[in-house]
């Protein structure tokens, strides 16, 4: 051997003892016994969350799983969550980036998938101070109102057509369509979508295959991801490589998109003086561009995280929660008779109404409990070696909480499997974070930072749902045959999508007759909701309060040219103006 390759192997081999003596010293959590090359990806079944909790029953409370040659720790009790999310929430902040993820969102220039760092904290304040500001979420509330008002429109047309009677309705059909306008609208200032389920148009429908897409993509290729040298060997693999290439593909689309969108924003708002008229993220982006020294690909991806994170998860919670008020006629029934009590038949329900339906927002409670729609949260992983209940978590490992399984734990919740949302009226459990049983949205600096939209949007769509509909299974079907099982992926969807009858709920609604409605539906809606809002419940000086419509309205229905009728604001859809794609006048 001649002296260099001498000298090499003597700085080589004392790096290589101290690995291993590192390595064999480590003390890391317990699990399933690790198979060389292959860790544990040959024994985990395909709903992560319910294998990791089986094995947690098995090894203890916090395991360790391998993907292939990468550790992952995984915690299932509330005392270890607070210290992954509390005492180590900085040095545990960091993202893994799945190579698909990595493409997709330029390689962390978002906020989902960027390491925690500077850019990471600028993201944030963005996030926090100015897209979900309260103020902000109230600025675009008429937007949420009209869409649900669309979706109870589209479900009155579809089950009071004669040739759907007593035929099921696919109601994530209907989520689907809500939600995503919803967000797009939120996010883009931009309808996609009519709710009829009939394409809007071909931008929409690319953004939406799109979005569902990509946030199926990080387990499915998980497993070839920490082996990435032997993806020659399984065919399967090559599969994902081409998945991959078309995430890029999708990616390099999205950025045309939405640099259409953010061109158009811009002109706009050079042509109003600098100011950004509209209250839409991709406005409130644009007009802080420079005070927070946002490039261009960084407002795309975190305009395309909102669509993208933002979307499952609330329609994944709604239709959970649809399932089990099926599966519990009781709690259904109670939550109805809330709503008829406090929104009456008269007008639909506003979010200003969440304050008077406990029941409600309890049940919202409950469903995120039993279904977290991420049951295992996202990926955190190391920026530092830290300790997690007395074992070694080294640097760079994953680290996940199972939600699911803190939520199901019968040693800190009573009868865990039941649904049963008076527990949060005998004890108010907040759920952005601060209490360690219940953690749909994460807590720490990772949590969700649309956690309070997202609360909104499902108890919204919810009450909607409930209060202007009687929902039943079709005939022959009994509540054993409801599917509550999932399907893998970040995001825990029913395994086979809820499907029920819809027929309109005997309670009347307003009706607004087409000869004077000048204006869309969400005016229309509101009209119906200032009528008892000027009387009752706005909060002290907002514009809806003071609108003179509403008390104009009130008097029309007492001199009988307004008049209730039973069962939706179908007369609301027959005067709506076309549905159809294009800017948002919100
Ligand atoms: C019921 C609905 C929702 C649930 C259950 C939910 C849940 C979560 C969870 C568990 C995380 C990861 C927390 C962590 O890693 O510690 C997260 C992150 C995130 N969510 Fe939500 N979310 C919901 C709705 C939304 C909505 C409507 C938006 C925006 C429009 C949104 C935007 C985000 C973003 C941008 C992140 C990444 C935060 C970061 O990495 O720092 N989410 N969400």
């Amino acid at each position: 051997m001649d002296p260099i390759h001498q000298y090499l192997l003597s700085l080589l081999l004392p790096f290589l003892a101290y690995k291993l003596y590192k390595k064999l010293t480590l003390r890391l959590p317990p699990g399933p016994f690790p198979w060389p090359i292959l860790g544990n990806i040959y024994n985990m079944s395909p709903v992560l969350f319910r294998c990791f909790a089986d094995w947690a029953g098995f090894y203890g409370p916090i395991i360790s799983v391998w993907f292939g040659s990468t550790l992952n720790v995984v915690v299932s009790s509330s005392e270890l969550a607070r210290e992954v999310l509390k005492e180590n929430d900085q040095q545990l902040a960091n993202r893994h980036r799945f190579r698909s993820a990595a493409n997709f969102s330029k390689d962390g220039k978002d906020l989902l998938w960027a390491d925690y760092g500077p850019h990471y904290v600028k993201m944030r304040a963005v996030c926090t101070v100015e897209l979900f500001s309260p103020k902000r979420l109230e600025a675009l509330r008429p937007i949420r109102e009209d869409e649900a008002t669309s979706m109870v429109e589209s479900i009155f047309k579809n089950c009071t057509n004669p040739e759907n009677k007593g035929k099921s309705l696919v109601v994530k059909r209907y989520l689907e369509s809500v939600v995503f306008n919803n967000i797009t609208r939120l996010a883009l200032g931009k309808r996609f979508d009519s709710m009829e389920g009939v394409k809007g148009n071909e931008q929409g429908s690319e953004l939406k295959a799109i979005a569902a897409n990509w946030f199926k993509l990080g387990p499915s290729l998980a497993l070839a991801e920490h082996i990435p040298w032997l993806r020659w060997m399984f065919p399967a693999f090559h599969k994902e490589e081409e998945e991959e290439a078309s995430f890029a593909k999708d990616r390099a689309m999205m950025d045309e998109l939405v640099k259409q969108i953010i061109e158009e924003h811009a002109i706009e708002c050079e042509k109003s003086g600098g100011e950004a008229k509209k209250h839409h993220f991709v406005d409130a982006l644009l007009s802080v561009k420079e005070e927070y020294d946002l490039c261009d690909d960084t407002i795309i991806s975190l305009l395309l995280d909102m669509i993208a994170v933002g979307m499952d998860t609330t329609i994944s919670a709604i239709e959970w929660a649809m399932a089990e008020l099926m599966k519990n006629p009781r709690v259904l029934q109670k939550a109805q008779a809330e709503l008829d009590g406090v929104v009456g038949p008269i007008r639909v329900m506003t979010e200003w109404d969440f304050s008077n339906l406990p029941y409600l927002r309890c049940i919202t409670k409950e469903a995120l409990r039993l279904h977290p729609p991420t049951p295992l949260m996202l990926p955190h992983r190391s920026n530092t070696h830290v300790k997690v209940g007395g074992y070694d978590i080294p640097k760079g490992s994953n680290v996940h909480v199972n939600v699911w399984a803190i939520a199901r734990d019968p040693t800190i919740w009573k009868s865990p499997l039941e649904f049963r949302p008076e527990r949060f009226v005998e004890e108010d459990v907040d759920l952005k974070g601060h209490d360690f049983r219940l953690l749909p949205f994460g807590s720490g600096r990772r949590a969700c930072p649309g956690a309070q939209l997202g609360v909104n949007l499902v108890t919204s769509t919810l009450g909607h749902l409930i209060h202007h509909f009687d929902w039943a299974l079709e005939d022959g079907m009994k509540l054993e045959d409801i599917d509550m099982g999932e399907r893998s992926g970040f995001v825990a969807h029913m395994r086979s999508p809820l499907q029920v009858v819809a027929t309109p709920s005997s309670r009347p609604c307003l009706r607004v007759p087409k000869v004077w409605n000048p204006m869309g539906p969400r005016e229309i809606s509101m009209l119906g909701s200032a009528c008892l809002l000027s009387l009752d419940s706005g909060p002290a000086g907002d514009s809806v309060k003071r609108d003179p419509l509403g008390w104009a309205l009130l008097l029309l229905l007492i001199l009988g040219v307004v008049e209730p009728r039973p069962a939706g604001l179908v007369s609301v859809a027959d005067c709506r103006p076309n549905p159809s794609l294009g800017e948002d006048t919100s």
